[in-house]
């Protein structure tokens, strides 16, 4: 069986968070790759002060451009509304009958996972991979494979919120290339003028 890990997220935006977790279950359970995978409408989240779905697919490939065994996966922004995790992976599982996959989640959806859509049987279908993530306590009563990572207090709401208070660069939060595209379009609050003298 091939072994792939899925991380699913909005990343609205992606940072280096989400790579260094990816990164370190890729290594700690001898993944073939990571599949970073952006969801339509995530079910627990409001996307007010949102990118758009388009501008968050593009973040997510430019993040993760240059990492060879990282790849996106499109199928339910292909699908649309919104991204319950058990019908994602029983159409997965279904596409690939030959493939493992390891579900990639941060210590605040462990401590949410009772509450996940169908859980029971989504259990029957994945194995959930951990990370801890300062602020949660990373505890389920349902089955969560864990993997020792560096933790950073690190989160998309925090890149969105630093944008709006300084036009510093972001450097070392999030890849070179997503930066400059969240300023060419203007993303969160940020100004696309061109200066023209
Ligand atoms: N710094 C981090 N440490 C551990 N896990 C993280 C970290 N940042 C994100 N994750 C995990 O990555 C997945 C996708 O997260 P998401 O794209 O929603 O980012 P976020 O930083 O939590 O966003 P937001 O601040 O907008 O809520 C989730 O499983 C989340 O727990
Ligand atoms: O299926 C569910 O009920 C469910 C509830 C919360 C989160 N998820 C998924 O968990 C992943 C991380 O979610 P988020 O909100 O942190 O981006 C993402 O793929 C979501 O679709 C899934």
């Amino acid at each position: 069986m091939k072994k792939v890990g899925l991380f699913g997220g909005t990343f609205n935006p992606p940072h280096i968070g989400h790579l260094m977790m990816a990164n370190e279950v890729y290594a700690a359970l001898g993944l073939s790759e990571v599949r970073f995978m952006p969801n339509a409408k995530p079910p627990h989240k409001d996307l007010s002060r949102s990118a758009t779905n388009a501008q968050r697919l593009r973040m997510v490939e430019l993040a993760i451009e240059d990492i060879p065994y990282f790849h996106v996966e499109t199928y339910e922004l292909d699908r649309g509304g919104v991204s319950y995790t058990f019908d994602t992976m029983k159409a997965l599982c279904e596409r690939e009958p030959q493939t493992q996959f390891y579900f990639i989640i941060g210590g605040d959806m462990i401590d949410s996972l009772h509450t996940w859509h169908r859980i029971d049987e989504l259990m029957e279908l994945v194995t959930f991979v951990g990370v801890k993530r300062p602020g949660s306590e990373a505890k389920s009563t349902y089955d969560v494979c864990m993997v020792e990572a560096p933790q950073i207090d690190l989160s998309s709401t925090y890149i969105r919120n630093r944008l709006q208070q300084t036009e510093a660069p972001l450097q070392f939060l999030l890849p070179a290339a997503v930066e400059q595209y969240i300023r060419k379009e203007g993303l969160y609050g940020t100004s696309n003028d061109v200066c023209s003298d």
